[in-house]
């Protein structure tokens, strides 16, 4: 069983998430009653991981619908458009929040102009869409968790076991369960085929540290934490089958923004010949960008650098820079692997247009 980041009773209109600032030390949950709640959480990163913002956010818009009274359906398209234009503005650099808002904004809209549909199916309707959005991202991690195990195992002989490195928390602390590449390491190790996984600190943040190895330790999955700056070291010296990393946006090139130091990781990883993988869920990939020069990327506050919780770890005064993410480039990825399969970068696009058509 894998930790839940995310406790939603649509019987009760509970939604609760767990206060990730706070772990490994205390586990917490903190009440969602509404959009704006939702958006603080998301903002303050109290929840983190692309897949995992869109479902809040979205989770936070339904509790709220369920308080509310509409006296229309066009008032009630207009303050759903209304509400997630505003969760979308928490956090601009992962897409799925983006792209969840657009399909239920276009729901809105067909459910708001269809004439044999009452103002209660279309609640009704909306609702249902919001929690298939939660239930598919929990069979869609399944599904890349097998794809992308598969895939790294095909590069290996035999029967032989694989020793992985990966970047930052894709796990069940990101998703709505079992995570995107931490999903990978999780099959790879119920087929019993993974020697070894290597997870970076990921500072500022700690992701990896706190709660990769939170993850990690819960599920007795052999790891070691490493710093960041420990990768190259770590190829030169270990015999690595791949990394394999998250994505926050993956541009339709190819192209993937994902946590700061996922760059620098890959350059690393072409050097030593070491397979560089994304894993990520369609919902992740953004058919309107066409490179990755085009993703914008958050930058966040110097205290997230010079402190440590409420220890100054850096000189006061120090001017920072803290980009939340950098750009891979596609000619850097061995391949994306998704809960569609795994595709090497320049096959995105038809895919995208297989997909859409
Ligand atoms: C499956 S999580 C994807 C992605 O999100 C994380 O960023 P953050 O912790 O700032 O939300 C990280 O980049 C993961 O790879």
């Amino acid at each position: 069983m894998s930790l839940k980041s995310i406790i939603y009773d649509q019987v009760t209109n509970n939604l609760e998430i767990l206060d990730q600032l706070l772990l490994p030390g205390i586990t917490k949950y903190v009440k969602v009653k509404g959009v704006e709640d939702g958006w603080k959480v998301i903002n303050k990163m109290q929840v983190r991981g692309a897949p995992a913002i869109a479902i809040v956010g979205c989770l936070s818009l339904a509790v709220e619908m369920r308080n509310d009274k509409f006296e229309s359906k066009k008032q009630l398209r207009q303050e759903v458009e209304g509400k997630l234009n505003y969760l979308v503005s928490s956090r601009p650099t992962a897409v799925n929040m983006k792209g969840a808002a657009e399909e239920l904004i276009d729901l809105a809209n067909q459910l708001s102009k269809d004439k044999s549909v009452s103002l209660e199916d279309m609640i009704h309707k909306f609702l249902l869409k919001i929690q298939h959005l939660l239930e598919k991202d929990i069979t869609d991690n399944q599904s890349i968790g097998d794809n992308g195990a598969k895939e790294i195992l095909s590069r290996v002989s035999g029967d032989s076991q694989v020793r992985v490195v990966t970047h930052c928390n894709t796990g069940s602390l990101a998703t709505a369960g079992y995570g995107t590449a931490l999903g990978v390491i999780r099959s790879l190790h119920a087929m019993k085929r993974l020697e070894h996984v290597y997870c970076t600190e990921t500072r500022p943040y700690n992701q990896g540290a706190r709660l990769t190895a939170f993850e990690l330790i819960h599920d007795k999955i052999p790891s070691t934490l490493i710093c960041d700056s420990m990768v190259s070291a770590l190829m030169k010296s270990r015999n690595i089958s791949a990394v394999v990393v998250g994505a926050d946006r993956v541009a339709a090139n190819g192209d993937t923004a994902n946590k700061i130091g996922t760059y620098q990781i890959a350059v690393v990883a072409k050097y030593h010949a070491v397979p560089f993988y994304v894993a990520a869920p369609f919902t992740s990939i953004d058919a309107k960008v066409s490179t990755g020069e085009h993703i914008v990327i958050e930058e966040r506050p110097d205290r997230e650098m010079t402190h440590v919780g409420e220890h100054r770890i850096a000189a006061k005064g120090i001017p920072c820079w803290n980009p939340a993410f950098d750009v891979t480039p596609a000619s850097l990825i061995a391949g994306i692997i998704t809960e569609r399969g795994v595709f090497k970068p320049e096959q995105i696009k038809a895919v995208l247009a297989s997909v859409s058509a």
